[in-house]
């Protein structure tokens, strides 16, 4: 899959809900409650980073939940792309981009959203033809107004700005016109994770589905 056919996929994975869930699990057993919960709140995208060991088998699990579109996150290598597709990932996000994680996607047909956080990695990233990035770390980056300025001479690039996202902060993010989503793990808490409060997580995820700019 070419990266302006990645970047077209992940423009409409982008486009299914506000916020994306950053997901790192620790334990199993919370894996398909969590992604229950999280789709039934109205956000069906998932990131599940390749943090912990059991990441794969949750994207596994998760996967088997009726809505939920399952991608990895913190992909680092090709190894990690393989693994997430062997696992039934259906997109890949990494934090920056290299050749060998482009290459690889091009090669098992998973769409990538790879990292940017300068001009010139934004201007790099549409040379190989990817026009939709994750912008990170986007807080620590600059935030909303860094983003804004990318926009002017970049205004073909659409961004999904991660790191530091908060419920406070989403709208700033989300009213910039380069801003097709948000990605955050404000909505999937590890302490609510470990007391099972999915009912919790489901009205965090309900308040996310309702962010507009
Ligand atoms: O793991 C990855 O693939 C990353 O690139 C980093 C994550 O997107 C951020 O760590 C999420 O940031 P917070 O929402 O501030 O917790």
């Amino acid at each position: 899959m070419t990266p302006d056919r990645q970047s077209a996929r992940m423009r409409d994975i982008c486009a299914r809900a506000p916020v994306i869930p950053v997901i790192v699990i620790d334990d199993i057993a919370h894996a398909q409650p969590l992604a229950r919960a999280l789709v039934a709140g109205g956000l069906p995208v998932l990131e599940v980073t390749l943090r912990t060991p059991v990441a794969l088998d949750a994207i596994r699990a998760m996967s088997t939940v009726p809505g939920a579109v399952v991608g990895a996150g913190t992909v680092l290598s090709a190894d990690d792309i393989h693994r997430a597709r062997n696992a039934g990932a259906t997109f890949a996000v990494a934090p920056g981009m290299s050749d060998s994680l482009i290459g690889t996607c091009e090669k098992c047909a998973l769409p990538m959203l790879p990292g940017a956080a300068t001009a010139s990695e934004a201007m790099q990233a549409l040379e190989m033809g990817f026009d939709m990035l994750k912008f990170f770390p986007a807080g620590p980056a600059g935030g909303p107004s860094y983003l804004k300025a990318l926009g002017g001479p970049l205004p073909g690039i659409g961004f999904c700005p991660t790191g530091g996202v908060s419920v406070e902060n989403a709208r700033d993010y989300l009213a910039l016109p380069n801003v097709l989503c948000v990605g955050g793990s404000w909505v999937a808490p590890e302490a609510m994770m470990r007391a099972g409060d999915w009912a919790g997580i489901e009205t965090l995820a309900r308040e996310a589905a309702s962010l507009t700019s």
